[in-house]
């Protein structure tokens, strides 16, 4: 299935904007998975388990897999996901960008070895860059435009010409030449709600992606209020430290489900 397909419908069905990330830091793991060989696995399916009917998309991070040499483990997740929650999409977070044949490579790796439904990708290397993602008509691109971190308006701040800044002008390709099959989507953080809003301006009803609420401390009201589209969809808001790590002992994927369900219901105040 398409991506956005899948992605309207579990806006839908779970009447959740909530995307969990899934950022596994072993060393916050609760005591009886230390040691254990495939504790990022079971540690991400328990989360998953306990939070797949709360939310619109599951979005893993690789570096935290490739860190612990568990690529494998990464892998059995995401086909976990597929299998025991269908209809539930994944975006592999890597912040891809490569010239066109290594990004081909990329893509091979990201679609079909991983089998994500999306992907983040950097634009910084220009349209060639990102064109082999595109390719995957079905899948979704997500571009980096207005990051969460505080460095983020080093470079997408600056003016690119006639007042325009450089994030603007992302934003701007990505919605008038990059989108032919639909797929595109744009990462604007939570953090900075006014960019939220005249991204959403420039973008029409693109699904936007916005990690920076919980451990980041972005406003989640502010947040929608600014990122909602006319049908007061149009958002993947991401929190992954603070719902894996709600809780610390054996009872955490409860403890998980407890913060998912509270920020699923607080985004929908403001919907
Ligand atoms: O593309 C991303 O997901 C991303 C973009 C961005 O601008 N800021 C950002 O924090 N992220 C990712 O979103 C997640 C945020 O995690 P928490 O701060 O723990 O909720 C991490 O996986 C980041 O790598």
């Amino acid at each position: 299935m398409h991506f956005m397909t899948a992605l309207r419908a579990a806006w839908r069905t779970r009447n959740s904007l909530l995307c969990v990330g899934l950022d596994p830091d072993p060393t916050r793991f609760p005591a009886h998975l230390h040691g254990q060989p495939d504790a990022i696995f079971r540690f991400c399916s328990a989360i998953v388990d306990a939070t797949a009917d709360l939310v619109c998309c599951f979005k893993p991070q690789i570096a935290y897999f490739a860190a612990q040499r568990a690529e494998d483990q990464l892998e059995a997740l995401i086909a976990h996901i597929h299998a025991r929650h269908p209809g539930t999409p994944v975006i592999l977070d890597a912040k891809r960008g490569d010239i066109g044949s290594t990004a081909g490579q990329y893509a091979v790796e990201a679609f079909e070895r991983f089998g994500a439904d999306a992907i983040t990708v950097n634009p910084y290397m220009g349209r060639d860059s990102v064109e082999p993602w595109l390719d995957y008509a079905d899948k979704g691109v997500i571009l980096l435009c207005r990051t969460s971190n505080p460095g983020g308006s080093d470079l997408q701040f600056l003016d690119v010409g006639g007042g325009e800044r450089l994030f603007e002008r992302v934003a701007r390709l990505v919605a008038r030449e990059w989108n032919a099959s639909g797929n595109c989507s744009l990462v604007v953080g939570a953090t900075f709600p006014d960019e939220i809003a005249r991204v959403r301006e420039l973008v029409g009803d693109m699904p936007l992606l916005v990690p920076g609420i919980g451990a980041q401390g972005g406003d989640i009201a502010a947040t929608v209020q600014a990122g909602r589209s006319a049908d007061g969809t149009g958002l993947m808001i991401n929190s992954s430290r603070a719902i894996l790590y709600a809780g610390t002992d054996d009872d955490f994927a409860a403890a998980a489900r407890r913060a998912a369900l509270d920020t699923r219901n607080a985004i929908n105040r403001h919907r």
